[in-house]
Protein backbone atom coordinates (compact mmCIF):
# COMPACT_ATOMS: atom_id res chain seq x y z
CA UNK A 1 0.00 0.00 0.00
CA UNK A 2 1.40 3.46 -0.93
CA UNK A 3 1.80 6.10 1.63
CA UNK A 4 -0.75 8.68 2.56
CA UNK A 5 1.04 11.62 3.40
CA UNK A 6 4.77 12.00 1.58
CA UNK A 7 6.98 14.55 1.50
CA UNK A 8 9.58 14.95 -1.25
CA UNK A 9 13.09 16.77 -0.60
CA UNK A 10 10.81 19.29 1.87
CA UNK A 11 12.49 22.85 2.80
CA UNK A 12 11.93 26.22 3.52
CA UNK A 13 13.90 29.41 3.85
CA UNK A 14 13.16 32.32 5.85
CA UNK A 15 13.97 35.78 5.05
CA UNK A 16 15.17 37.22 8.37
CA UNK A 17 16.49 40.77 7.49
CA UNK A 18 17.35 40.20 3.73
CA UNK A 19 19.20 37.14 4.90
CA UNK A 20 18.32 33.49 4.25
CA UNK A 21 17.35 31.13 7.16
CA UNK A 22 17.00 27.72 6.49
CA UNK A 23 14.96 26.29 8.82
CA UNK A 24 14.18 22.69 7.31
CA UNK A 25 16.09 20.87 4.56
CA UNK A 26 15.70 18.11 2.20
CA UNK A 27 13.05 16.41 4.05
CA UNK A 28 11.89 12.84 2.66
CA UNK A 29 9.15 11.15 4.57
CA UNK A 30 6.75 8.55 3.63
CA UNK A 31 3.70 8.55 6.12
CA UNK A 32 1.16 5.30 6.05
CA UNK A 33 -2.75 5.89 6.55
CA UNK A 34 -3.60 5.46 9.67
CA UNK A 35 0.05 5.59 11.24
CA UNK A 36 1.25 7.69 14.21
CA UNK A 37 4.60 9.55 13.71
CA UNK A 38 6.07 11.86 15.98
CA UNK A 39 8.51 14.67 15.58
CA UNK A 40 10.92 15.46 18.13
CA UNK A 41 13.96 17.66 18.33
CA UNK A 42 16.27 20.46 19.83
CA UNK A 43 14.38 23.97 20.29
CA UNK A 44 14.14 25.85 16.69
CA UNK A 45 15.06 22.93 14.77
CA UNK A 46 12.46 23.27 12.33
CA UNK A 47 9.15 20.76 13.69
CA UNK A 48 6.32 23.80 14.10
CA UNK A 49 8.00 24.78 10.04
CA UNK A 50 7.43 21.31 8.86
CA UNK A 51 3.79 20.80 10.22
CA UNK A 52 2.79 24.19 9.25
CA UNK A 53 3.79 23.09 5.55
CA UNK A 54 1.96 19.56 5.98
CA UNK A 55 -0.79 21.90 7.36
CA UNK A 56 -0.70 24.39 4.13
CA UNK A 57 -0.07 27.87 6.63
CA UNK A 58 3.50 27.66 5.34
CA UNK A 59 4.85 27.51 1.84
CA UNK A 60 7.65 25.25 1.19
CA UNK A 61 10.50 27.02 -0.44
CA UNK A 62 11.75 23.14 -2.12
CA UNK A 63 9.97 20.27 -2.51
CA UNK A 64 6.29 19.02 -2.24
CA UNK A 65 4.05 17.19 -0.04
CA UNK A 66 1.31 15.27 -1.61
CA UNK A 67 -1.53 13.72 0.31
CA UNK A 68 -2.76 10.58 -1.43
CA UNK A 69 -1.07 11.73 -4.29
CA UNK A 70 -2.27 15.02 -4.41
CA UNK A 71 0.01 17.98 -4.20
CA UNK A 72 -0.80 20.46 -0.70
CA UNK A 73 -1.36 24.18 -1.86
CA UNK A 74 -2.84 25.02 1.02
CA UNK A 75 -4.83 24.42 4.19
CA UNK A 76 -8.07 21.67 3.58
CA UNK A 77 -10.76 19.74 5.23
CA UNK A 78 -8.33 17.01 4.96
CA UNK A 79 -5.87 17.96 8.01
CA UNK A 80 -6.81 19.00 11.33
CA UNK A 81 -4.84 21.01 13.50
CA UNK A 82 -4.30 21.28 17.30
CA UNK A 83 -2.05 23.61 18.88
CA UNK A 84 -0.41 24.36 22.09
CA UNK A 85 -2.76 27.24 22.68
CA UNK A 86 -6.22 26.15 23.26
CA UNK A 87 -7.82 28.44 19.99
CA UNK A 88 -11.20 27.91 21.18
CA UNK A 89 -14.42 30.16 20.88
CA UNK A 90 -14.37 31.73 24.24
CA UNK A 91 -17.59 33.23 23.69
CA UNK A 92 -19.44 29.53 22.69
CA UNK A 93 -19.72 26.18 24.06
CA UNK A 94 -18.12 23.15 24.17
CA UNK A 95 -20.72 21.84 21.46
CA UNK A 96 -20.68 25.20 19.89
CA UNK A 97 -17.19 25.19 19.56
CA UNK A 98 -17.31 21.85 18.41
CA UNK A 99 -20.69 22.34 15.65
CA UNK A 100 -18.45 25.55 14.41
CA UNK A 101 -15.73 23.35 12.57
CA UNK A 102 -18.54 21.97 10.54
CA UNK A 103 -20.00 25.09 9.54
CA UNK A 104 -19.29 24.78 5.95
CA UNK A 105 -19.83 21.36 5.60
CA UNK A 106 -22.76 19.94 3.49
CA UNK A 107 -23.60 17.55 6.27
CA UNK A 108 -27.62 18.17 6.80
CA UNK A 109 -28.35 19.45 10.17
CA UNK A 110 -29.45 16.21 11.61
CA UNK A 111 -26.24 14.79 10.37
CA UNK A 112 -23.89 17.81 12.25
CA UNK A 113 -25.45 17.58 15.75
CA UNK A 114 -24.99 13.34 15.49
CA UNK A 115 -20.93 14.05 14.84
CA UNK A 116 -20.73 16.64 17.43
CA UNK A 117 -22.88 14.32 20.16
CA UNK A 118 -20.26 11.67 18.64
CA UNK A 119 -16.65 13.16 19.17
CA UNK A 120 -18.22 14.58 22.91
CA UNK A 121 -18.52 11.27 24.16
CA UNK A 122 -15.35 10.32 22.54
CA UNK A 123 -13.56 13.04 24.20
CA UNK A 124 -15.06 12.71 26.97
CA UNK A 125 -17.00 15.51 27.77
CA UNK A 126 -20.66 14.62 28.22
CA UNK A 127 -22.04 16.53 30.83
CA UNK A 128 -20.10 19.54 29.89
CA UNK A 129 -21.33 20.18 26.39
CA UNK A 130 -22.95 23.32 27.16
CA UNK A 131 -20.19 25.12 29.47
CA UNK A 132 -18.22 27.62 27.78
CA UNK A 133 -14.59 27.19 27.82
CA UNK A 134 -13.76 29.53 30.67
CA UNK A 135 -15.69 27.12 32.99
CA UNK A 136 -13.31 24.45 31.83
CA UNK A 137 -9.75 22.80 33.23
CA UNK A 138 -6.53 22.70 30.52
CA UNK A 139 -7.07 19.28 29.66
CA UNK A 140 -11.04 19.50 28.81
CA UNK A 141 -10.26 23.12 26.94
CA UNK A 142 -7.61 20.43 24.71
CA UNK A 143 -10.48 17.76 24.62
CA UNK A 144 -12.63 19.83 22.70
CA UNK A 145 -9.79 20.98 20.08
CA UNK A 146 -9.12 17.69 19.42
CA UNK A 147 -13.11 17.07 18.88
CA UNK A 148 -13.45 19.79 16.75
CA UNK A 149 -9.98 18.85 15.00
CA UNK A 150 -11.72 15.50 14.12
CA UNK A 151 -15.92 16.27 13.89
CA UNK A 152 -14.88 17.22 9.90
CA UNK A 153 -13.34 13.62 9.49
CA UNK A 154 -9.78 14.93 8.54
CA UNK A 155 -7.60 12.43 6.92
CA UNK A 156 -4.33 13.65 8.44
CA UNK A 157 -4.35 15.09 12.36
CA UNK A 158 -1.85 18.05 12.71
CA UNK A 159 -0.80 17.98 16.93
CA UNK A 160 1.85 21.18 17.34
CA UNK A 161 2.61 20.59 21.25
CA UNK A 162 -0.97 19.83 22.68
CA UNK A 163 -0.51 18.78 25.70
CA UNK A 164 2.44 21.00 26.97
CA UNK A 165 1.01 23.38 28.93
CA UNK A 166 -0.26 20.61 30.75
CA UNK A 167 0.48 19.40 34.35
CA UNK A 168 2.41 15.73 34.38
CA UNK A 169 -1.10 13.85 35.48
CA UNK A 170 -3.16 15.44 33.25
CA UNK A 171 -1.00 15.22 30.15
CA UNK A 172 -0.68 11.40 31.02
CA UNK A 173 -4.42 10.80 30.77
CA UNK A 174 -4.47 12.96 27.81
CA UNK A 175 -1.97 10.60 25.82
CA UNK A 176 -4.36 7.74 26.73
CA UNK A 177 -7.36 9.36 25.47
CA UNK A 178 -5.70 10.73 22.42
CA UNK A 179 -4.61 6.97 21.62
CA UNK A 180 -8.20 5.44 22.24
CA UNK A 181 -9.64 8.04 19.97
CA UNK A 182 -7.11 7.42 17.93
CA UNK A 183 -7.80 3.59 17.55
CA UNK A 184 -11.68 4.45 17.55
CA UNK A 185 -11.35 6.89 14.02
CA UNK A 186 -9.00 5.81 11.06
CA UNK A 187 -6.54 8.95 11.37
CA UNK A 188 -3.60 9.61 10.36
CA UNK A 189 -1.44 11.82 13.20
CA UNK A 190 1.61 13.63 13.08
CA UNK A 191 2.46 14.76 16.61
CA UNK A 192 5.08 17.78 16.97
CA UNK A 193 6.43 16.78 20.99
CA UNK A 194 9.27 17.96 23.14
CA UNK A 195 8.59 15.24 25.44
CA UNK A 196 10.56 12.05 24.29
CA UNK A 197 8.32 9.99 26.37
CA UNK A 198 5.17 11.12 24.89
CA UNK A 199 6.66 10.93 21.77
CA UNK A 200 7.71 6.95 22.39
CA UNK A 201 4.52 6.37 23.76
CA UNK A 202 2.67 7.77 21.48
CA UNK A 203 4.01 6.82 18.04
CA UNK A 204 4.28 4.08 15.55
CA UNK A 205 7.57 5.71 14.68
CA UNK A 206 10.03 8.60 15.69
CA UNK A 207 11.46 11.19 13.49
CA UNK A 208 14.33 13.00 14.98
CA UNK A 209 15.18 16.24 13.45
CA UNK A 210 18.69 17.49 12.96
CA UNK A 211 18.88 21.54 14.03
CA UNK A 212 19.53 23.95 11.47
CA UNK A 213 18.74 23.51 8.99
CA UNK A 214 16.03 20.98 10.35
CA UNK A 215 17.08 17.60 8.30
CA UNK A 216 16.18 13.97 9.38
CA UNK A 217 18.39 12.85 11.94
CA UNK A 218 17.10 9.28 12.25
CA UNK A 219 13.80 7.55 12.46
CA UNK A 220 13.24 4.75 14.48
CA UNK A 221 10.09 2.80 14.56
CA UNK A 222 8.65 1.86 18.04
CA UNK A 223 7.71 -1.67 17.82
CA UNK A 224 6.21 -2.02 21.06
CA UNK A 225 2.44 -3.18 21.35
CA UNK A 226 -0.53 -1.53 21.39
CA UNK A 227 -2.65 -1.30 23.50
CA UNK A 228 0.22 0.46 25.72
CA UNK A 229 -0.32 0.64 29.39
CA UNK A 230 0.92 3.73 30.79
CA UNK A 231 4.07 1.92 32.44
CA UNK A 232 5.19 0.70 29.82
CA UNK A 233 7.37 3.51 29.84
CA UNK A 234 9.49 1.55 32.37
CA UNK A 235 9.78 -1.25 29.38
CA UNK A 236 13.61 -1.79 29.03
CA UNK A 237 12.38 -1.97 25.00
CA UNK A 238 10.84 1.56 25.77
CA UNK A 239 13.71 2.61 27.95
CA UNK A 240 16.29 1.53 25.03
CA UNK A 241 14.26 3.67 22.42
CA UNK A 242 14.18 6.62 24.97
CA UNK A 243 17.92 6.62 25.47
CA UNK A 244 18.68 6.23 21.67
CA UNK A 245 16.61 9.65 21.06
CA UNK A 246 17.64 11.32 23.64
CA UNK A 247 21.29 10.63 22.23
CA UNK A 248 20.40 12.21 18.83
CA UNK A 249 18.59 15.02 21.10
CA UNK A 250 21.69 16.03 22.56
CA UNK A 251 24.15 15.88 20.41
CA UNK A 252 22.07 18.23 18.17
CA UNK A 253 20.93 20.56 21.14
CA UNK A 254 24.91 20.58 21.88
CA UNK A 255 25.91 21.65 18.02
CA UNK A 256 23.19 24.38 17.59
CA UNK A 257 24.29 26.14 21.01
CA UNK A 258 28.38 25.72 19.54
CA UNK A 259 27.06 27.57 17.13
CA UNK A 260 25.12 30.44 18.70
CA UNK A 261 27.80 30.64 20.81
CA UNK A 262 30.45 30.68 18.15
CA UNK A 263 28.85 33.93 16.99
CA UNK A 264 28.06 35.50 19.76
CA UNK A 265 32.08 35.00 20.56
CA UNK A 266 32.31 36.60 17.04
CA UNK A 267 30.35 39.51 17.42
CA UNK A 268 31.82 40.10 21.22
CA UNK A 269 35.76 39.94 19.98
N1 LIG B 1 8.05 33.30 10.23
C1 LIG B 1 9.36 33.14 10.42
N2 LIG B 1 10.26 34.06 9.99
C2 LIG B 1 11.58 33.88 10.16
N3 LIG B 1 12.13 32.80 10.77
C3 LIG B 1 11.28 31.85 11.24
C4 LIG B 1 9.87 31.97 11.09
N4 LIG B 1 9.29 30.87 11.64
C5 LIG B 1 10.31 30.10 12.11
N5 LIG B 1 11.50 30.69 11.86
C6 LIG B 1 12.82 30.16 12.20
O1 LIG B 1 12.88 28.84 11.70
C7 LIG B 1 13.54 27.98 12.61
C8 LIG B 1 12.65 26.83 12.99
O2 LIG B 1 11.54 27.30 13.77
P1 LIG B 1 10.40 26.33 14.29
O3 LIG B 1 9.45 27.15 15.09
O4 LIG B 1 9.86 25.56 13.16
O5 LIG B 1 11.22 25.34 15.23
P2 LIG B 1 10.70 24.34 16.35
O6 LIG B 1 11.56 23.14 16.25
O7 LIG B 1 9.24 24.15 16.21
O8 LIG B 1 11.02 25.16 17.67
P3 LIG B 1 10.51 24.94 19.18
O9 LIG B 1 10.86 23.53 19.53
O10 LIG B 1 11.30 25.93 19.96
O11 LIG B 1 9.04 25.20 19.16
C9 LIG B 1 13.95 28.85 13.79
O12 LIG B 1 15.28 29.25 13.60
C10 LIG B 1 13.02 30.03 13.70
O13 LIG B 1 13.59 31.18 14.23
Amino acid sequence: MGALLTLDGVGKTFDVDGKPVAAVDSVDLAIAENEFVSIVGSSGCGKSTLLNIVGGLEEATAGEVRIAGKPVTGPGRDRGFVFQGYSLFEWKTVAGNIRFALEKSRLSRAEKAERVEHFIDAVGLRGFENAYPGQLSGGMRQRVAIARALVYRPRILLMDEPFGALDAQTRGMMQELLLRVWGDHKVTVLFVTHDVDEAVFLADRVVVLASRPGRIKREIRVPLARPRPYDIVADPGFVAIKREILSDIREETLKSMQLALGSTERSLY
